[in-house]
């Protein structure tokens, strides 16, 4: 019978840290099958009509941010950790499951009113997310979903974005 891409998944448990069980998508990558599943169904959950701009958050949000954005034939937008963006810049700091971070993304990046759906890897506490979504609008898009294949339900990433459209492939009733 066919894996689901859920089968793909790999479970470390304490990595980074004790307690912390790490949600490795590499497992997924390095498998053609497994990578087509995550990439179609990630897709699946997205309305291309309602759309204008794909963006990505660094790093494993890229990987498959870039090809959803091909395939819809939508632009992609880097949401990327600070430091690394050339020209003007946006800024966010947040919350980690473990540590803290800061998001930049380019001033025209986005475009007034544009509608931006934001593709993640994993949603955990919902930190990152939120500051991307901020960030967005700070620039003046809409956020019209956050999207990721990987949904730690425990962690309550949907709470802290109560305010977005949501959807995940993967969910894990746990951290
Ligand atoms: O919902 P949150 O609690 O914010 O956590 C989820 C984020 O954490 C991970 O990224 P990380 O910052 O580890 O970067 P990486 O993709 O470069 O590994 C993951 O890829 C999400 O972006
Ligand atoms: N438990 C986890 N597994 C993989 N990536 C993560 N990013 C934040 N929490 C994570």
């Amino acid at each position: 019978m066919k894996k689901s891409v859920e089968e793909y998944v790999r479970s470390i448990p304490d990595f980074p840290e004790p307690g912390i069980i790490f949600r490795d998508i590499t497992s997924v990558l390095q498998d053609a099958e497994g990578l087509h599943m995550a990439i179609d169904e990630m897709q699946a959950l997205i309305d291309a009509d309602k759309v204008d701009v794909i963006a990505g958050t660094e790093s494993r949000g890229f990987i498959f941010g870039a090809p959803i954005a091909y395939n819809l034939h939508k632009p992609f937008v880097l949401i990327r950790k600070k430091g690394k963006l050339p020209c003007e810049t946006v800024s966010r700091s947040y919350d980690l499951e473990y540590g803290t971070a800061e998001i930049e993304m380019h001033k025209d990046a986005i475009k007034p009113g544009q509608r931006v759906v934001v593709i993640d890897d994993l949603l955990a506490t919902g930190g990152t997310l939120e500051a991307c979504n901020k960030l967005i609008e700070e620039l003046g898009g809409v956020v019209a979903k956050n999207v990721f294949l990987i949904e730690l339900a425990g962690l309550k990433g949907r709470e802290k974005l109560k305010d977005y459209e949501v959807a995940s492939v993967i969910r894990y009733d746990g951290k």
